[in-house]
């Protein structure tokens, strides 16, 4: 309860310094839960269960990897204090922007583990928790030292508690989408995923740009798509649910910082009007099986409920996703 939360200290994977709500144990050893969010936010250790394994667990058993618990208020673990620090920002961001307790607005408990396998290069909502790998110190770094990482992961658990955009093809592109555009909403500073995290050795580069999205290059097509011409209609990736996310992360960056994208013109209308309408349309308008054109009336809808049917908003959606080719 209220008495036994204390403050932590701690430096995070960036070396940063960092401070953060904890809780003193009766038996004097102080752990990782903060009991002033929510039902909490809890971080664990996953002791480099092999993910698969790690994965069941958490399914069938509500397993969490082990407690994480110091004698002194210093916390020496810089992927677990990454992991609270930034679990909570995400926490206040979504209560702070949109009024949401937690990813299903009830409170839900914040639960993370990392060091989940072994120099695992990837992230995961698992739909109990999320899952940080410690990265092989080439790709990645610990993944949970990405605030736009940790935003990405949560809001698959605020889609999966809201429109439950299937997983696959159009839908899952969209449920990926949401979540990088999410990252970069709360990551506020840049349109780029996870660039704190990825390829420490080189600089200025990210997982994926929402800015120039054709800027970058995959296994699979290549550069990334930026017009719906361009989606890859393959099997690979889910049906590349990380590929033809870049067409629709273009769209929500026209629609915030304006610019002109084979030849048509938006005029932006800022980060805070665009967060609101990708927010609301994916609580009140998207279905689990919306595609790319729902995707389109839905952000039309959002728009004109929040700012009214001859709104500047409005407008910025219709030509943003006439840029990128979606009707
Ligand atoms: C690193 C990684 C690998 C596989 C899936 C995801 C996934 O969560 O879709 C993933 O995490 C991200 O994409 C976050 C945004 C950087
Ligand atoms: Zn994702």
């Amino acid at each position: 309860n209220a008495i036994d939360q204390v403050t932590g200290f701690g430096k995070g994977v960036l070396d940063q310094k960092q401070m953060f709500e904890m809780t003193k144990g009766e038996n004097g050893n102080y752990f990782l839960f903060d009991g002033t969010r929510g039902d909490g936010i809890h971080t664990f250790h996953a002791q480099h269960i092999n993910p698969l394994i790690f994965n069941l667990l958490s399914q069938l058993a509500d397993y969490t990897g082990e407690e994480l618990t110091s004698d002194h208020k210093y916390f020496s673990d810089p992927a677990a204090v990454s992991a609270q620090v930034n679990a909570a920002d995400v926490y206040d961001y979504y209560k702070e922007t949109f009024g949401r307790d937690s990813y299903d607005d009830q409170g839900a408990k914040l639960i993370s583990s990392v060091h989940v396998g072994t120099n695992w290069n990837n992230a995961a909502w698992n739909g109990k928790q999320m899952m940080y790998g410690d990265g092989d110190g080439e790709t990645f770094i610990p993944l949970s030292g990405a605030k736009d990482v940790i935003a990405h992961e949560l809001t698959h658990a605020v889609t999966d508690t809201s429109s439950s955009l299937v997983y696959q093809d159009e839908s899952g592109a969209l449920n990926e989408s949401i979540s990088d555009i999410m990252g970069t909403m709360v990551d506020r500073e840049d349109w780029k995923m996870g660039e704190d995290v990825y390829t420490p050795g080189i600089e200025g580069d990210a997982l994926r740009t929402l800015k120039d999205p054709a800027s970058y290059t995959n296994a699979l097509t290549g550069p990334y798509p930026d017009h719906y011409s361009k989606r890859y209609t393959g099997e690979a990736d889910n049906g590349g649910v990380h590929i033809n996310s870049s067409i629709n992360n273009k769209a929500a960056y026209l629609i915030s910082e304006g610019g002109t994208h084979y030849g048509v013109t938006v005029e932006g209308i800022g980060r805070e009007a665009t967060e609101q309408i990708y927010y609301h349309a994916n609580t009140q308008y998207l279905t689990s099986t919306s595609d790319f054109s729902m995707m389109r009336q839905a952000a039309i809808e959002a728009a004109a409920a929040l700012y009214g049917e001859s709104s500047a908003e409005v407008e910025a959606v219709k030509k943003g996703y006439d840029a990128v080719g979606v009707q």
